[in-house]
């Protein structure tokens, strides 16, 4: 009659056998007959992101579903988990805190962030959440005190029950009806006040998750350019994910299991004792302590099979994703063999360490289940004797047995609710630590916006900056880009043009000298202000996964369709993106893959021209274009950047797109070693005359583009 099923479900996963599409272009440099700059640095990004994407797919060994009908005997099962919660245990190496802790050190951290948590279930000045939050713990408190009511019910009836039905006549009804009603309305109040207590408290988690990631992302979209750099994509928007997660899981366990178990065992104690003496309590208390002490050891123990299973995982994904990424190399190198070698060896590692989280996970079960059953036959031992000696009836016997059989249903959760209390609080350090990340490029107290009073001249006196102490990429760079005009840079690769773009941009700070925008050092100014009067249109086109119309719209939210179709216009895309069967509707697919290279710059320069600010950056912004369009992309540039005088700045590798520059600035080790405009820098035979006469030959062998060059030297 007591005998219920328990039943839980596993459903393990393979995550890196799921199918993956991969798009993988090449584009060549024509001078060089290797792929672009550009498109490597793209190449190894997009290969970066989808790893770390992949990493994130890490499978869990705990049940993703259980389903808990009745209770038949204490059984360990690994607690439900939210579905998408399935790479709790993978490293969080990339933003966790460096150092390794003490265990009191942890605790501390622990304690803060519960009474950080505390701060959300009672917000002040917040009625409603409190008023939830009271709601939810006084229903949880019925929904208990009906639960261990319910074995009350049971006894009696069981105990009316215990009579010559023959001999003193009467029915079930008659006999034990009112106790039956009571028991099923008991049972059902319970159950429906779980449920109530579930749906009222749903909505202070959710807000409580919703606060802290907005807070969280903007503080990771005001952080600099380089912790962004320095940091995994992937592993951000994971810590944002899991810690969120965690907010919910912490919040739910703090005051859904930890505090509802502790009321629920001192309740059946508390009736043990009143009912039948201080023994049956004690073997109760013994039993719940030996419980979780073995549980929480045991978990501890198991933890790292779990580790070892996740870091495999990652690995596995790690390697399958570079490959079919990479799927051209490993043709080229026939390296088919070595990939699959790689791949399985992760495989192998994933595997033995999944076998030892299931036969850890029989430990724990069996260990559990020796505790609590010995216990509950040392219990039903005593009650029986107290039915032999008369002392109890057979109705007390059904409930000593009840009331400790219901204590099972959380205590076979308490492992995996420990551990992923512990998961949760790390997750949620990792998050919190993430808002502590302080920004570098501040602004000054009450800075002015900046005030375009000359047109825009920059100033760049003394500077000096590098990404790393030991290496200086600008040693005292000093020259001025009059208002209006427009200024190229050029100089070998990795040479620091680039750098000073984003100077300007103050996406760094320098760390020497100043930089002056109409007299005004860009430091005092406000960010908005600075950043408001700059449009770049960066060496890497960065692209949203939305439409080509999103993509352009981008450079100016509210622009009228119009404005757009303007400025694709004018950029030479407009009847490209016209003859696509969804025309301004196509999408560009995830950073741009489903476009060319060219005409993903061509959607970078109309979102430039529909920004349409005083001061323009140019960063290679051609260089994926063929000739002709590039010729008439720069006539379009040039004019707008005439009509409208516009101080502009190219950094350009093919010299035929800046030799009509007002002044042309050439870079080497750091510091200006020509300047002037292109047929005084041929003048000098230096090494502006160098490069152009490298490229010139390269010229002199295209006779469309020379045809073009002298054309446009005309014009
Ligand atoms: N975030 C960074 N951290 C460390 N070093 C960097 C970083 N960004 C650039 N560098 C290095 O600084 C140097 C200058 O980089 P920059 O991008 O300004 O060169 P560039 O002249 O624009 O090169 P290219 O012509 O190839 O585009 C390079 O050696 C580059 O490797």
């Amino acid at each position: 009659m007591l005998c219920r099923g328990f039943q839980s479900r596993i459903c393990a996963q393979q995550p890196w056998s799921r199918p993956c599409a991969i798009v993988a272009r090449t584009r060549w440099s024509p001078q060089s007959g290797v792929p672009s700059r550009s498109f490597r640095w793209n190449a190894f990004q997009r290969q970066r992101q989808e790893t770390e994407k992949a990493q994130a797919r890490v499978p869990d060994d705990a049940p993703v579903k259980v389903e808990v009908t009745e209770v038949s005997r204490p059984e360990s099962a690994e607690k439900p988990q939210p579905a998408s919660r399935n790479a709790n245990a993978a490293p969080n190496a990339d933003i966790q805190s460096e150092k390794s802790i003490s265990n009191k050190e942890q605790r501390k951290v622990d304690l803060a962030i519960m009474r950080e948590m505390v701060r959300y279930l009672w917000p002040k000045g917040d009625l409603g959440t409190k008023f939830r939050v009271s709601s939810a713990l006084g229903l949880l408190v019925a929904a208990k005190v009906l639960n261990v009511n319910v074995p009350f019910y049971f006894k009696n009836i069981v105990d009316s029950m215990n009579i010559d039905f023959m001999s003193v006549g009467g029915t079930a009804w008659t006999v034990a009806g009112s106790m039956l009603i009571a028991y099923g309305v008991t049972r059902i109040g319970a159950a429906v006040f779980t449920e109530l207590r579930n749906a009222v408290f749903a909505s202070v988690a959710q807000k409580a998750i919703r606060n802290v990631a907005r807070n969280v992302f903007a503080h990771l979209l005001r952080l600099d350019l380089n912790f962004h750099l320095s940091r995994q994509t992937g592993g951000l928007t994971r810590a944002l994910d899991r810690g969120t997660k965690g907010i919910s899981f912490l919040l739910t366990s703090m005051l859904f299991h930890i505090f509802p178990t502790i009321l629920e065992i001192s309740l059946v104690c508390g009736i043990l004792t009143y009912n039948y003496g201080a023994s049956f309590a004690a073997i109760t208390a013994g039993t719940m302590v030996a419980y979780s002490a073995f549980t929480i050891t045991t978990t501890s123990w198991r933890t790292k099979f779990r580790r070892q299973a996740n870091a495999a995982d990652n690995q596995g994904a790690t390697v399958a994703v570079d490959t079919l990424i990479n799927y051209e190399a490993v043709k080229y190198f026939n390296n088919e063999k070595y990939e699959v070698d790689r791949y399985d060896k992760a495989l192998k590692q994933y595997e033995d360490a999944s076998i030892k989280v299931t036969t850890s996970l029989a430990l724990l079960n069996s260990g559990q289940n020796i505790i609590f059953s010995g216990a509950l036959a040392a219990m039903m031992y005593m009650a029986a004797n107290g039915v032999a000696t008369g002392t109890l009836t057979v109705g007390d016997l059904v409930m000593v047995n009840q009331l400790v059989f219901q204590l099972s249903v959380p205590l076979n959760f308490l492992g995996s609710v420990y551990r992923e209390l512990r998961q949760s609080l790390l997750d949620m350090e990792t998050l919190f630590n993430l808002q502590k990340v302080n920004v570098t490029v501040k602004e000054v107290a009450n800075p002015r916006p900046l005030a375009l009073t000359k047109g825009g001249e920059i100033r760049f006196e003394n500077v000096q900056f590098g990404y790393n102490t030991n290496r200086p990429i600008l040693k005292n760079l000093s020259m001025t880009i009059p208002a209006g005009k427009k200024v190229a840079i050029v100089g070998p690769s990795g040479c620091g043009k680039s750098t000073i773009l984003r100077l300007l941009f103050r996406s760094y700070d320098v760390q020497g000298g100043k930089i002056f925008i109409d007299g005004q050092d860009i430091k005092e100014v406000s960010l908005d202000s600075l950043r408001q009067s700059i449009g770049v249109v960066p060496q890497d086109t960065p692209l949203f996964n939305a439409t080509i119309e999103h993509n352009i719209r981008y450079g100016r939210i509210d622009a009228s369709p119009e404005d757009v179709r303007k400025a694709a216009q004018r950029a030479q895309i407009h009847d490209h993106i016209s003859r696509l069967p969804e025309g301004y509707d196509t999408k560009v697919g995830e950073r741009g893959l489903m476009i060319s290279g060219g005409e993903k710059q061509r959607l970078a320069v109309s979102r430039l021209l529909l920004k349409d600010p005083p001061l323009l950056f140019f960063d290679e912004a051609t260089s994926a274009l063929d000739t002709y369009t590039e010729q008439t992309v720069m006539q379009n540039i040039n004019s707008i950047l005439k009509e409208k005088k516009r101080t502009s700045l190219f950094v350009a590798h093919r010299l035929r797109t800046i030799f009509d520059s007002d002044i042309i600035f050439v870079l080497r080790d750091g510091v200006v070693a020509e300047q002037g405009t292109h047929p005084e820098l041929l003048e000098l035979k230096g090494l502006y005359a160098e490069l152009w006469s490298a490229q010139e030959v390269t010229l002199g062998q295209d006779p469309e583009l020379e045809r073009n060059l002298d054309e446009e030297r005309r014009s």
